[in-house]
């Protein structure tokens, strides 16, 4: 699946260009996607949000959830643009109420995702807003909270995509997504493993010339109603 109409957008590439690329942070190695940049400019960070209401405000979104902790900068704008009530999804031991979580896998060990019980009730329709989509385990973590309550996942929306993860991920998504981010039509990766993703920088398994800079945008990863977790979309539109 792909949003033609939306990847011509000129404010994609507005977004992209404030988008600052840290080699080195936080470890040696890893090309940081600092979003904090986009923050400092009011129409980039504007455009990102509009991009995302425009997409979304006609779509019944009942809650928006956001990932600690970028995720809590682009979540609420458009949960107030678009109406619906916004939920933090936090790391561990976060949350004063009582909270139900969901561990995820990371390079060494797991992490944890909790959300507030109540907070999001059966039948809502839940948009999850995230920063960024590395390897996918964030996300499926949301994903799987919001659908042990009753919720439907409609979309889960990104700003960046880090490449080489159309393929199988560490946490085996499959390929399916509407992306915002064809950039640069025909950019290939130079290997099949995954992209600069901190945790398999950390390892050595990845290089940083696979790292391509162009790859950046806004992209929407969508999940299928019902579905396990393996059934998030993370490829390009092609
Ligand atoms: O797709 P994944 O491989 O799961 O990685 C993506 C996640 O990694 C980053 O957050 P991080 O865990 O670094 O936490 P932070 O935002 O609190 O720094 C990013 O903001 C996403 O939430
Ligand atoms: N390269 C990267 N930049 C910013 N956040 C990340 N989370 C995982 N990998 C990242």
């Amino acid at each position: 699946m792909s949003g033609n109409k939306q990847e011509e957008d000129p404010r994609i590439n507005g977004i992209k260009t404030k988008i600052r690329v840290v080699p080195d942070f936080p470890k040696k190695g890893i090309m940081f996607q600092d979003i904090t940049t986009v923050l400092l400019d009011p129409k980039a960070f504007k455009d990102t949000i509009d991009l995302f209401v425009e997409r979304y405000r006609d779509k019944n979104i009942s809650v928006v959830a956001g990932i600690e902790a970028r995720g809590f900068l682009f979540g609420p704008p458009i949960a107030l643009a678009i109406g619906a009530k916004f939920v933090p999804l936090r790391k561990p031991k976060k949350l004063p109420g009582e909270t139900i979580f969901e561990e995820y896998e990371l390079e060494y060990g797991n992490d944890r995702l909790e959300m507030h019980v109540g907070a999001v009730e059966a039948g809502d329709r839940a948009l999850v807003v995230d920063d960024l989509i590395a390897t996918g385990g964030t996300l499926c973590a949301a994903i799987n909270l919001l659908e042990r309550v009753g919720a439907e996942v409609v979309e889960c929306a990104c700003v960046i995509e880090l490449p080489e993860l159309k393929n199988v991920t560490r946490s085996n998504l499959t390929s399916f997504s509407f992306t915002l981010n064809e950039l640069t039509p025909g950019f290939q990766t130079h290997s099949s493993r995954l992209g600069p993703d901190q945790r398999y920088l950390e390892t050595g398994e990845c290089l940083r010339e696979n790292f391509h800079p162009d790859n950046i945008g806004v992209v929407y990863t969508e999940s299928r109603h019902g579905g396990s977790k393996a059934n998030i979309l993370l490829a390009r539109g092609a």
